[in-house]
């Protein structure tokens, strides 16, 4: 059974619940063994969990936005993951992102785009959103997809929202979409 592993930082709680909702989706899809993988509050994962990813077929990284950029913690991890590049360890997997702020732009592009060359620089293979925007008149904030992204899952906490309020809902419906759509190009990557 292929495995797809999501591994994401979460400062305050709200990007977990995007995560949580990638996963949902990714879970929802037959056949494939899931990863949900936190990194601590330095960063760390435990060296259980880095095994587990070189396993992997899939990844998924997350991260909220902090500065344009992602988390400290998640570019901890990312560093760390140079290990894994010197024998190109990672190459030929899946790999995806999704991240969450509080603007509605924010420059979580920025973030996506670290996530891009990250999985790049592993020899990966990037998977996109594969969704079209919500952006007519008739759009709604909770449909699929309104903030337009294509690089990958992208949501919107407002400042003042906790993690019960923020992601808005439509952004974790998102989030649900693109756990399926990385899920099943997982499925064609490795046929069960
Ligand atoms: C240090 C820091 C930097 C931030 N920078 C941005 C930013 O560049 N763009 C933005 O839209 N929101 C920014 N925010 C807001 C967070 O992205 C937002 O609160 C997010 O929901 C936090 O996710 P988390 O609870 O998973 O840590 C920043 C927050 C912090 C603490």
């Amino acid at each position: 059974m292929p495995k797809l592993a999501i591994v994401y930082h979460s400062g305050y709680g709200h990007t977990a619940k995007l995560a949580e909702a990638v996963a949902a989706g990714a879970a929802s899809v037959a056949g494939i063994d899931l990863e949900l993988l936190a990194l601590d509050a330095q960063g760390e994962l435990s060296d259980e969990a880095w095994t587990q990813l070189d396993g992997m077929d899939g990844i998924i990284f997350g991260s909220p936005t902090y500065m344009g950029g992602a988390s400290w913690q998640f570019k901890k991890f990312a560093d760390t993951s140079s290990r894994r590049w010197f024998g190109q360890v990672w190459k030929d997997k899946l790999a995806a992102g999704f991240t969450n702020s509080a603007s509605v732009n924010g420059d979580k592009h920025s973030t996506l785009h670290y996530f891009i060359t990250l999985a790049m620089q592993h020899g990966m293979l990037w998977v996109g959103s594969g969704m079209l925007p919500s952006n007519s008149k008739a759009a709604q904030r909770n449909d699929i997809n309104w903030l337009g992204s294509y690089a990958g899952a992208i949501a919107q906490s407002p400042s003042d929202a906790s993690p019960d309020e923020g992601p808005l809902p439509g952004d974790l419906a998102t989030g649900h979409q693109f756990g399926i759509r990385v899920a099943n190009a997982l499925l064609r990557w490795h046929p069960a």
